[in-house]
């Protein structure tokens, strides 16, 4: 039997997503401002439920993913999903914006069925990166996600003002401002990473998927962009769901953690599920969480991805 503990959810008030051409940030966007000082209290800790996973199930090639799995994501709440290589992080991620198909259950997407609110929804796919050869500018990456859609064509004076203006104010959200304008191939990790987050945030989302956006930064860039993110989702308001290999790097910022195992997921605090006994019992296996002196969590003795996954990266 799965081993599931089902997370607390609180209903809320519905959604809405920001139309396509409309400054997410502007005055009339009900969003707030990319520049503007820290979101008031209600609005960052809202109660609206932006994901809810319930009992769903996946399954690919022949193979169950993973099964009768529940999560939630409140709004403005920092929340991990954990696990070893290959156990299906990306895979709920994809399942909820409805990249890819459930086998069964029901996940609502700022209230919809996947696929149907993604507008309203940031989302960075893993191990993004660009050709050292690339000439595009930073600016344009960011401006890609503003009217990427529009496939080149020509947009009015004012939209372009206005799309302009709001690639400028995710630029310096995101920190990026000393080397934007620079060809993005040039750039280091870290920031091709910013980038994307900011091209992520153009539609101003409720929501932020970021598959791995600490995957293959140094130590002091992990810990830069988790600030960011972190940022991000307590003064903007945006709620996050990130996968991550190593949690240590945004532990101090987290609200909860998803923590999927062969058959299931338990969700909740870092402090309620980074536990041996709760690893152990979500693996049926013993696992065991050690903290370093530097309050680093190891974790020791968690199995590996089933064998019949190994090729995942070849066909997702
Ligand atoms: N399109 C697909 N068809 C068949 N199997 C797939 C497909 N996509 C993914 N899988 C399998 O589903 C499993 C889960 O993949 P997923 O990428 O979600 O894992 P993950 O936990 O994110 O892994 P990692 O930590 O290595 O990124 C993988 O082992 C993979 O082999």
């Amino acid at each position: 039997m799965p081993l599931v503990k089902p997370t607390t959810v609180r209903t809320g008030p519905g959604s809405e997503t920001v139309p396509a051409g409309r400054d997410p940030f502007g005055p009339d966007s009900g969003r707030v401002s990319a520049v503007a000082g820290p979101v008031p209290a209600d609005r960052a800790a809202g109660t609206a439920t932006l994901l809810e996973v319930t009992d769903a199930s996946v399954v690919l090639g022949g193979c169950a993913v993973w099964s009768a799995v529940n999560a939630s994501v409140t709004e403005g709440e920092f929340v991990a999903i954990l696990g070893p290589n290959g156990v299906g992080k990306s895979t709920l991620l994809k399942a909820s914006l409805g990249l890819l198909p459930l086998a069964s259950g029901r996940v609502r997407l700022l209230g919809r069925a996947p696929g149907e609110a993604n507008a309203g929804v940031g989302y960075l796919p893993q191990r993004r990166s660009f050709d050292a050869s690339l000439r595009v500018r930073g600016l344009d990456v960011v401006r890609l996600g503003v009217d990427g859609d529009r496939w080149g064509l020509p947009v009015p004076g004012r939209r372009s003002r206005q799309a302009a203006a709001t690639v400028d104010r995710l630029v310096d959200l995101v920190g990026a401002g000393g080397y934007a304008h620079r060809p993005v191939g040039q750039l280091s990790g870290g920031e091709q990473q910013r980038l994307l987050i900011a091209q992520a945030l153009a539609r101003g989302p409720r929501l932020l998927m970021l598959d791995e956006p600490l995957d293959s930064l140094d130590l002091p860039n992990q810990a830069a962009v988790a600030g960011l993110i972190s940022r991000i989702c307590r003064e903007e308001g945006v709620a996050v769901v990130m996968v991550a290999h190593d949690v240590n790097p945004i532990l101090g910022y987290l609200d909860r953690v998803i923590y999927l195992g062969q058959g299931g997921a338990i969700s909740g605090t870092p402090d309620e599920v980074i536990t041996s006994e709760t690893l152990t019992r979500l693996y049926g296996t013993p696992i065991e969480v050690l903290t370093a002196s530097d309050g680093r969590l190891v974790v020791v003795g968690q199995p590996e991805a089933p064998a019949h996954h190994s090729d995942r990266h070849a066909r997702s």
